[in-house]
Protein backbone atom coordinates (compact mmCIF):
# COMPACT_ATOMS: atom_id res chain seq x y z
CA UNK A 1 0.00 0.00 0.00
CA UNK A 2 1.44 3.18 -0.89
CA UNK A 3 -0.37 6.83 0.44
CA UNK A 4 0.87 10.01 -1.18
CA UNK A 5 -0.01 13.68 -0.24
CA UNK A 6 0.20 15.97 -3.36
CA UNK A 7 -0.45 19.88 -2.58
CA UNK A 8 -3.13 22.07 -4.35
CA UNK A 9 -1.97 24.54 -6.69
CA UNK A 10 -2.99 28.18 -8.29
CA UNK A 11 -1.54 28.42 -11.28
CA UNK A 12 -0.63 31.58 -13.96
CA UNK A 13 -0.71 34.01 -11.23
CA UNK A 14 -2.06 36.76 -13.00
CA UNK A 15 0.55 37.33 -16.49
CA UNK A 16 2.14 33.68 -16.29
CA UNK A 17 -0.35 32.16 -18.45
CA UNK A 18 0.70 28.20 -18.74
CA UNK A 19 3.74 28.68 -17.09
CA UNK A 20 3.86 29.50 -13.37
CA UNK A 21 2.08 28.44 -10.58
CA UNK A 22 2.56 27.69 -6.63
CA UNK A 23 1.75 24.90 -4.21
CA UNK A 24 -0.22 25.60 -1.03
CA UNK A 25 -0.70 23.94 1.76
CA UNK A 26 -3.87 22.28 0.98
CA UNK A 27 -3.72 19.00 0.11
CA UNK A 28 -5.22 15.61 -1.65
CA UNK A 29 -4.19 12.38 -0.35
CA UNK A 30 -4.20 9.61 -2.79
CA UNK A 31 -3.66 5.58 -0.95
CA UNK A 32 -2.97 2.73 -4.01
CA UNK A 33 -2.83 -0.79 -2.90
CA UNK A 34 -2.62 -4.04 -5.68
CA UNK A 35 -5.45 -6.37 -6.16
CA UNK A 36 -5.14 -9.44 -7.41
CA UNK A 37 -7.67 -8.26 -10.25
CA UNK A 38 -10.23 -5.65 -11.03
CA UNK A 39 -10.47 -1.91 -9.96
CA UNK A 40 -12.12 -0.21 -6.40
CA UNK A 41 -12.02 3.49 -6.43
CA UNK A 42 -13.50 4.75 -3.39
CA UNK A 43 -13.50 8.75 -3.15
CA UNK A 44 -14.14 10.97 0.26
CA UNK A 45 -14.22 14.91 0.69
CA UNK A 46 -14.94 17.33 -1.99
CA UNK A 47 -15.72 15.57 -5.91
CA UNK A 48 -17.99 12.94 -4.04
CA UNK A 49 -20.64 13.74 -6.50
CA UNK A 50 -18.44 14.29 -9.26
CA UNK A 51 -15.71 11.99 -9.75
CA UNK A 52 -15.54 9.31 -11.50
CA UNK A 53 -15.07 5.39 -9.85
CA UNK A 54 -14.59 3.86 -12.80
CA UNK A 55 -11.65 3.22 -15.31
CA UNK A 56 -12.18 6.82 -16.78
CA UNK A 57 -10.95 8.10 -13.05
CA UNK A 58 -7.99 10.59 -13.65
CA UNK A 59 -5.80 9.35 -10.36
CA UNK A 60 -6.33 5.65 -12.28
CA UNK A 61 -5.25 6.79 -15.80
CA UNK A 62 -2.22 8.76 -14.91
CA UNK A 63 -1.22 5.35 -12.64
CA UNK A 64 -1.64 3.21 -15.61
CA UNK A 65 -0.12 5.49 -18.14
CA UNK A 66 2.59 5.14 -15.72
CA UNK A 67 2.30 1.14 -15.15
CA UNK A 68 2.11 0.52 -19.20
CA UNK A 69 5.02 3.09 -19.84
CA UNK A 70 7.52 1.18 -17.00
CA UNK A 71 6.03 -2.29 -18.37
CA UNK A 72 4.82 -3.71 -14.88
CA UNK A 73 1.34 -5.55 -14.41
CA UNK A 74 -0.25 -4.15 -11.29
CA UNK A 75 -3.16 -6.88 -11.47
CA UNK A 76 -6.26 -5.39 -9.99
CA UNK A 77 -6.34 -1.68 -8.28
CA UNK A 78 -7.53 -0.25 -4.88
CA UNK A 79 -7.56 3.79 -4.80
CA UNK A 80 -8.66 5.41 -1.74
CA UNK A 81 -8.84 9.34 -2.74
CA UNK A 82 -9.47 11.66 0.47
CA UNK A 83 -9.92 15.15 -1.20
CA UNK A 84 -9.64 18.33 0.18
CA UNK A 85 -8.90 19.85 -2.55
CA UNK A 86 -12.39 21.55 -4.25
CA UNK A 87 -12.95 20.26 -8.25
CA UNK A 88 -12.77 22.34 -11.10
CA UNK A 89 -12.19 25.73 -9.14
CA UNK A 90 -8.86 26.96 -10.47
CA UNK A 91 -6.92 24.65 -7.25
CA UNK A 92 -5.25 22.11 -8.94
CA UNK A 93 -7.24 19.28 -8.80
CA UNK A 94 -6.61 17.40 -11.72
CA UNK A 95 -2.67 18.42 -11.59
CA UNK A 96 -3.25 16.86 -7.89
CA UNK A 97 -4.84 13.88 -9.53
CA UNK A 98 -2.19 13.44 -12.31
CA UNK A 99 0.34 13.77 -10.10
CA UNK A 100 -0.88 11.34 -6.88
CA UNK A 101 -1.48 8.93 -9.69
CA UNK A 102 2.03 8.95 -10.71
CA UNK A 103 3.60 8.97 -7.77
CA UNK A 104 1.29 6.50 -5.90
CA UNK A 105 2.16 4.15 -9.33
CA UNK A 106 6.33 4.73 -9.39
CA UNK A 107 6.57 3.54 -5.73
CA UNK A 108 4.25 0.23 -6.44
CA UNK A 109 6.27 -0.84 -9.86
CA UNK A 110 9.48 0.18 -7.94
CA UNK A 111 10.48 3.64 -8.46
CA UNK A 112 11.73 3.22 -11.76
CA UNK A 113 11.01 6.61 -12.45
CA UNK A 114 12.98 10.17 -11.59
CA UNK A 115 11.03 13.11 -10.65
CA UNK A 116 12.13 14.51 -13.61
CA UNK A 117 10.57 12.26 -15.68
CA UNK A 118 7.33 12.24 -13.48
CA UNK A 119 7.14 15.61 -14.38
CA UNK A 120 7.62 15.23 -18.06
CA UNK A 121 5.12 12.72 -17.43
CA UNK A 122 2.38 15.29 -15.77
CA UNK A 123 2.61 17.55 -18.24
CA UNK A 124 1.87 15.73 -21.17
CA UNK A 125 -0.67 13.84 -19.36
CA UNK A 126 -2.44 18.25 -18.33
CA UNK A 127 -1.57 19.70 -21.23
CA UNK A 128 0.89 22.19 -19.34
CA UNK A 129 2.92 22.49 -16.62
CA UNK A 130 2.18 25.09 -14.50
CA UNK A 131 -0.02 22.99 -12.08
CA UNK A 132 1.72 19.86 -11.90
CA UNK A 133 5.15 21.57 -11.54
CA UNK A 134 4.40 23.46 -8.21
CA UNK A 135 2.49 20.03 -7.17
CA UNK A 136 5.41 17.51 -7.68
CA UNK A 137 8.05 20.29 -7.26
CA UNK A 138 6.34 22.45 -4.28
CA UNK A 139 7.12 26.30 -3.92
CA UNK A 140 6.69 28.65 -6.90
CA UNK A 141 7.83 26.65 -9.83
CA UNK A 142 8.58 29.09 -13.44
CA UNK A 143 8.05 26.12 -16.59
CA UNK A 144 7.85 25.83 -19.98
CA UNK A 145 7.95 22.89 -22.42
CA UNK A 146 10.73 22.04 -25.09
CA UNK A 147 10.17 18.97 -26.83
CA UNK A 148 8.35 17.46 -24.15
CA UNK A 149 10.89 18.30 -21.58
CA UNK A 150 9.98 20.83 -18.68
CA UNK A 151 12.42 23.05 -17.84
CA UNK A 152 11.68 24.81 -14.88
CA UNK A 153 13.05 26.78 -11.91
CA UNK A 154 11.98 26.92 -8.41
CA UNK A 155 11.63 29.57 -6.17
CA UNK A 156 11.24 29.66 -2.74
CA UNK A 157 7.71 31.62 -2.04
CA UNK A 158 8.93 34.74 -0.05
CA UNK A 159 8.89 35.17 3.73
CA UNK A 160 5.41 35.95 4.99
CA UNK A 161 4.13 36.04 2.14
CA UNK A 162 -0.22 34.38 2.24
CA UNK A 163 -2.42 33.16 0.04
CA UNK A 164 -6.71 34.67 0.46
CA UNK A 165 -8.60 32.69 -1.56
CA UNK A 166 -12.30 32.86 -2.46
CA UNK A 167 -13.55 29.70 -4.08
CA UNK A 168 -16.79 30.03 -5.64
CA UNK A 169 -19.80 27.40 -5.53
CA UNK A 170 -20.18 26.49 -9.52
CA UNK A 171 -17.38 24.53 -11.20
CA UNK A 172 -15.69 25.98 -13.86
CA UNK A 173 -13.86 22.76 -16.09
CA UNK A 174 -10.43 24.25 -17.82
CA UNK A 175 -11.10 23.09 -21.00
CA UNK A 176 -14.57 25.18 -20.84
CA UNK A 177 -12.23 28.39 -19.37
CA UNK A 178 -9.77 27.45 -22.26
CA UNK A 179 -12.46 28.02 -25.19
CA UNK A 180 -13.08 31.35 -24.33
CA UNK A 181 -9.38 32.44 -24.84
CA UNK A 182 -8.44 34.08 -28.64
CA UNK A 183 -5.86 31.81 -31.25
CA UNK A 184 -4.12 35.37 -31.44
CA UNK A 185 -3.87 38.27 -29.48
CA UNK A 186 -2.02 41.58 -30.19
CA UNK A 187 1.32 42.52 -30.03
CA UNK A 188 0.70 45.38 -27.65
CA UNK A 189 -0.94 42.78 -25.13
CA UNK A 190 1.76 40.59 -25.70
CA UNK A 191 4.31 42.61 -24.60
CA UNK A 192 1.93 43.68 -21.23
CA UNK A 193 2.48 40.28 -20.28
CA UNK A 194 6.01 39.73 -21.11
CA UNK A 195 6.80 42.19 -18.64
CA UNK A 196 4.42 41.85 -16.22
CA UNK A 197 5.71 38.28 -15.80
CA UNK A 198 9.20 39.32 -15.77
CA UNK A 199 9.02 41.53 -13.24
CA UNK A 200 6.72 39.05 -11.28
CA UNK A 201 9.46 36.52 -11.41
CA UNK A 202 11.78 38.73 -10.31
CA UNK A 203 9.74 40.31 -7.66
CA UNK A 204 8.84 36.74 -6.34
CA UNK A 205 12.46 35.89 -5.91
CA UNK A 206 13.66 39.30 -4.37
CA UNK A 207 10.93 39.50 -1.98
CA UNK A 208 9.40 42.90 -3.29
CA UNK A 209 6.08 43.04 -2.47
CA UNK A 210 5.57 46.24 -3.35
CA UNK A 211 6.14 45.48 -6.96
CA UNK A 212 3.36 43.05 -6.94
CA UNK A 213 0.30 44.54 -7.84
CA UNK A 214 1.64 45.51 -11.35
CA UNK A 215 3.48 42.38 -11.63
CA UNK A 216 0.06 40.35 -11.17
CA UNK A 217 -1.81 42.53 -13.99
CA UNK A 218 -2.93 39.93 -17.07
CA UNK A 219 -4.42 40.75 -20.32
CA UNK A 220 -3.54 37.06 -22.04
CA UNK A 221 -6.55 35.15 -20.46
CA UNK A 222 -8.60 37.26 -17.78
CA UNK A 223 -10.15 39.90 -19.22
CA UNK A 224 -11.88 36.88 -22.17
CA UNK A 225 -12.62 34.73 -18.47
CA UNK A 226 -14.44 37.31 -16.95
CA UNK A 227 -17.90 36.70 -18.56
CA UNK A 228 -17.56 33.07 -17.02
CA UNK A 229 -17.10 34.20 -13.58
CA UNK A 230 -19.28 37.05 -12.23
CA UNK A 231 -18.39 39.62 -10.15
CA UNK A 232 -14.68 38.87 -11.04
CA UNK A 233 -13.97 42.52 -11.86
CA UNK A 234 -15.65 43.47 -8.94
CA UNK A 235 -13.63 41.27 -6.74
CA UNK A 236 -10.37 41.60 -7.46
CA UNK A 237 -10.84 45.23 -6.97
CA UNK A 238 -12.56 44.88 -3.56
CA UNK A 239 -9.24 42.45 -2.53
CA UNK A 240 -7.15 45.76 -3.65
CA UNK A 241 -8.63 48.20 -1.84
CA UNK A 242 -8.59 45.40 1.26
CA UNK A 243 -4.87 45.40 1.23
CA UNK A 244 -3.61 42.69 -0.93
CA UNK A 245 -0.20 42.91 -2.94
CA UNK A 246 -1.44 41.79 -5.98
CA UNK A 247 -4.82 39.89 -6.63
CA UNK A 248 -6.23 37.10 -9.77
CA UNK A 249 -7.95 34.81 -11.02
CA UNK A 250 -6.57 31.53 -9.73
CA UNK A 251 -5.94 29.20 -12.90
CA UNK A 252 -8.53 28.68 -14.75
CA UNK A 253 -10.83 30.24 -12.11
CA UNK A 254 -13.72 30.54 -11.19
CA UNK A 255 -11.50 30.80 -7.50
CA UNK A 256 -9.83 34.35 -7.19
CA UNK A 257 -6.62 34.56 -4.92
CA UNK A 258 -5.04 37.87 -3.41
CA UNK A 259 -1.26 37.85 -2.20
CA UNK A 260 -0.83 39.83 1.04
CA UNK A 261 1.53 39.33 4.03
CA UNK A 262 -1.33 41.11 6.22
CA UNK A 263 -5.35 41.12 6.52
CA UNK A 264 -5.47 37.96 5.52
CA UNK A 265 -9.07 37.34 7.26
CA UNK A 266 -10.19 41.04 6.26
CA UNK A 267 -9.21 40.33 2.48
CA UNK A 268 -10.71 37.36 2.32
CA UNK A 269 -13.79 38.25 3.70
CA UNK A 270 -14.56 40.86 1.41
CA UNK A 271 -13.85 38.89 -1.36
CA UNK A 272 -16.45 36.26 -0.29
CA UNK A 273 -19.12 39.20 0.73
CA UNK A 274 -18.38 40.89 -3.13
CA UNK A 275 -19.16 37.77 -5.05
CA UNK A 276 -21.92 37.26 -2.75
CA UNK A 277 -23.26 41.29 -3.61
CA UNK A 278 -23.36 39.87 -7.44
CA UNK A 279 -25.05 37.04 -6.35
CA UNK A 280 -22.46 34.11 -6.16
CA UNK A 281 -22.41 32.28 -2.82
CA UNK A 282 -18.67 31.50 -2.07
CA UNK A 283 -16.21 30.71 1.15
CA UNK A 284 -13.45 32.31 2.01
CA UNK A 285 -10.05 30.55 3.59
CA UNK A 286 -6.31 32.02 3.98
CA UNK A 287 -3.75 29.52 2.91
CA UNK A 288 0.00 29.63 3.03
CA UNK A 289 2.59 28.63 0.08
CA UNK A 290 3.66 25.24 0.56
CA UNK A 291 7.46 25.21 -0.26
CA UNK A 292 7.36 20.91 -0.32
CA UNK A 293 5.14 19.41 -3.24
CA UNK A 294 3.86 15.91 -3.75
CA UNK A 295 5.52 13.25 -0.92
CA UNK A 296 4.95 9.86 0.16
CA UNK A 297 3.34 9.65 3.42
CA UNK A 298 3.51 5.83 3.91
CA UNK A 299 4.38 2.77 2.03
CA UNK A 300 3.38 -0.67 3.56
CA UNK A 301 4.76 -4.10 1.58
CA UNK A 302 3.32 -7.09 2.15
CA UNK A 303 5.10 -9.26 4.81
CA UNK A 304 7.10 -12.63 3.01
N1 LIG B 1 -9.24 13.99 -6.57
C1 LIG B 1 -9.50 13.69 -7.83
N2 LIG B 1 -9.50 12.42 -8.25
C2 LIG B 1 -9.74 12.12 -9.54
N3 LIG B 1 -10.03 13.02 -10.49
C3 LIG B 1 -10.07 14.31 -10.13
C4 LIG B 1 -9.81 14.71 -8.78
N4 LIG B 1 -9.92 16.05 -8.73
C5 LIG B 1 -10.21 16.46 -9.97
N5 LIG B 1 -10.31 15.42 -10.82
C6 LIG B 1 -10.59 15.49 -12.27
O1 LIG B 1 -10.18 16.75 -12.75
C7 LIG B 1 -11.29 17.46 -13.32
C8 LIG B 1 -11.20 18.93 -13.01
O2 LIG B 1 -10.08 19.45 -13.69
P1 LIG B 1 -10.02 20.94 -14.20
O3 LIG B 1 -8.71 21.10 -14.88
O4 LIG B 1 -11.26 21.26 -14.96
O5 LIG B 1 -10.08 21.81 -12.88
P2 LIG B 1 -8.95 22.14 -11.79
O6 LIG B 1 -7.75 21.27 -12.04
O7 LIG B 1 -9.59 22.04 -10.47
O8 LIG B 1 -8.65 23.67 -12.11
P3 LIG B 1 -7.31 24.42 -12.61
O9 LIG B 1 -6.64 23.51 -13.63
O10 LIG B 1 -7.82 25.68 -13.24
O11 LIG B 1 -6.49 24.67 -11.42
C9 LIG B 1 -12.52 16.80 -12.69
O12 LIG B 1 -13.64 16.94 -13.51
C10 LIG B 1 -12.08 15.36 -12.54
O13 LIG B 1 -12.20 14.68 -13.77
N1 LIG C 1 -2.78 27.73 -17.24
C1 LIG C 1 -4.01 27.00 -17.15
C2 LIG C 1 -4.26 26.62 -15.71
C3 LIG C 1 -5.48 25.78 -15.52
O1 LIG C 1 -5.21 24.43 -15.81
C4 LIG C 1 -5.15 27.86 -17.67
O2 LIG C 1 -5.21 29.01 -17.27
O3 LIG C 1 -5.95 27.37 -18.46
Amino acid sequence: MVRVQVPATTANLGPGFDCLGMALKFYNIVEMVRLPGGLVIEVHGEGVQDIARDESNVVYRAAMYLFKQVGFDPGGLRIRLINHIPVARGLGSSASAIVGGLMAANILSGNKLSCRELLNMASQLEGHPDNVAPALLGGIVISTTVEGEVRYVKIDPPPGLKVAVAIPDFHLNTRAAREVLPQHVSLADAVFNLGRVALLAAALQQGKLDLLATAMEDRLHQPYRASLVPGMKKVLAAARLAGARGVCLSGAGPSIIALADSNLELIARVMKDTFRESGIMARAMVLEPSPVGARALEIKTKPS
